[in-house]
């Protein structure tokens, strides 16, 4: 947890409220939290969903590992203290875009519950909602697009999720969609469906 270091500040309330700008996008807003191993399917589901909700007329924006770790996020690596660091970071931002109106998804491998809560926290209720891209490690071994899995295994890298650092499951996603066995278009369909369900592809 970052402690606040400067003294003398003082948040300052919007003129505009977040329900205001709701109306005028003409729907709600909220995180989409995407959270699973390397590989399990997170930046490529999170983008089709993002498709999906781009031609219903919502106001989305994608927030992707490998992009955020390359400019906001580029002076952390992957120790544990870094990792939390990056998803503060990352859920501060995401919080900006709901508050602003847009729907922001996530996809990153965010292995500490304790960090993913951090950033429910920081939500208001409805607004952190958390999916889980359940690959089973086996699963994402055998795609390895990268060949990153190969390289933790033969020990080039050190410190990989789910080869030797840990990933926490969540305990109480909202969605927890069956990345072994389903297509993306199928999981992708998944989460639009319980937006839907749910009230939030309308103001
Ligand atoms: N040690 C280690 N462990 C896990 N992943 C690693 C590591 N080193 C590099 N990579 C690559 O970085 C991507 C994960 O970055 P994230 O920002 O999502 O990680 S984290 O949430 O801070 O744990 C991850 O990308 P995805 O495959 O998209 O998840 C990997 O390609
Ligand atoms: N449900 C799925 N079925 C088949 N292949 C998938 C599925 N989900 C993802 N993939 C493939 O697996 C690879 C890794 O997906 P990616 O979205 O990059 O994972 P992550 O962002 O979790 O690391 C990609 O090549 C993608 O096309």
């Amino acid at each position: 947890m970052t402690d606040q270091k400067a003294t003398n500040v003082t948040w300052h309330d919007h003129t505009v409220t977040k329900v205001e700008r709701r109306k005028l996008m003409g729907h709600k807003s909220a995180i989409l939290w995407f959270t699973g191993l390397s590989g399990a399917g997170k930046s490529t589901v999170a983008n089709t969903v993002d498709h999906l909700m781009h031609e219903k007329g919502i106001h989305t924006y994608v927030l992707d590992g490998d992009n955020v770790r390359m400019g906001l996020n580029k002076n952390l690596g992957f120790s544990a203290d870094d990792r939390t660091e990056n998803i503060r970071r990352i859920g501060e931002v995401a919080k900006l875009f709901s508050d602003a109106g847009i729907f922001v998804l996530t996809a990153f491998i965010s292995p500490y519950r304790a960090d993913r809560d951090r950033v429910r926290e920081i939500m208001g209720e409805g607004e952190f909602i958390e999916v889980y891209v359940n690959a089973s490690l086996a699963t994402c071994e055998e795609r390895d697009p990268k060949g990153l899995y190969k390289k933790a295994r033969a020990g080039e890298i050190k410190g990989f999720t789910g080869i030797d650092d840990p990933y926490e499951e969540p305990a109480k996603a909202e969605i927890t969609l069956d990345a072994d066995t389903k297509s993306i278009d199928e999981l992708a369909q998944e989460v639009v469906a319980y937006l839907d369900a749910n009230g939030y592809l309308s103001a």
